[in-house]
């Protein structure tokens, strides 16, 4: 069933600062009331599912309980031809947590650094192909739900290059340009990425046209 959201504030499930960046730049435009799971306090709920759609179920049901509002999660991650899908829905466990200037943070660094490691003993002439996915779930204090399924493919690039984006931004130039997801501005990755892509299917099926 469509359920069509309007004028209903909305609960962003997710504890990452740049998901939570670009999905309220893609809200923007439709002018929905938003508050983040960090400011209502949420706790981050345990990733116990095994693909992107389980998980991000699991997110937007968690939050949209405990808030009594609907919830949008993001479930996503990169995936790498050469590695049979590896790290996928685990990409987040792959950087440790670590504190940085007393923030909670992960080291996306080092993560990055075991792709490439990886892909490196593999060879030189190794396939360095990769894709991102995203699976965005929405779900209503009731149970019910409805789930999105975005991608962007890509190459995997060594070293690391540029400071926007977040996560494994740095390491993935998209198909049909030169510059990493780091190095674009974000417009330039709103209108490419797997997280746009899913959004879009969001917007044609629940927001109020
Ligand atoms: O556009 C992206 N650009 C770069 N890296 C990305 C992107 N999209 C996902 N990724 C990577 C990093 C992230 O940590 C992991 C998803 O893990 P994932 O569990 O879905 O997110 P998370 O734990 O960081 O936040 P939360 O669960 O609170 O939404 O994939
Ligand atoms: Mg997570």
């Amino acid at each position: 069933m469509t359920r069509k959201l309007a004028g209903e504030r909305l609960v962003i499930a997710t504890h990452n600062a740049g998901k939570l960046k670009e999905i309220s730049a893609l809200l923007a435009p439709y002018g929905i009331d938003c508050v983040s799971a960090g400011e209502l306090g949420l706790p981050e709920p345990e990733e116990t599912g095994t693909t992107f759609v389980e998980n991000a179920l699991l997110k937007a049901h968690a939050a949209a309980k405990a808030a009594n509002l609907p919830a949008l999660a993001d479930d996503s991650g990169m995936s790498v031809t050469a590695l049979a899908g590896r790290p996928g829905v685990y990409t987040a466990d792959w950087a440790e947590r670590q504190w940085f200037e007393g923030e909670p943070g992960r080291d996306w660094f080092m993560a990055m650094g075991k792709v490439e490691g990886l892909l490196t003993q593999l060879g030189p002439d190794t396939d360095r192909s990769c894709w991102f996915s995203c699976v965005l779930a929405i779900a209503w204090p009731d149970g019910e739900s409805a789930v999105y399924e975005g991608r962007v493919e890509g190459q995997f690039t060594w070293p690391p290059r540029g400071t926007m984006g977040f996560g494994y931004d740095p390491a993935f130039v998209p198909a049909g340009h030169d510059e990493t997801f780091a190095e674009l501005p974000p417009e330039a990755k709103h209108r490419i990425s797997h997280r746009a892509d899913a959004f879009a299917k969001l917007v044609a099926e629940q927001f109020q046209q």
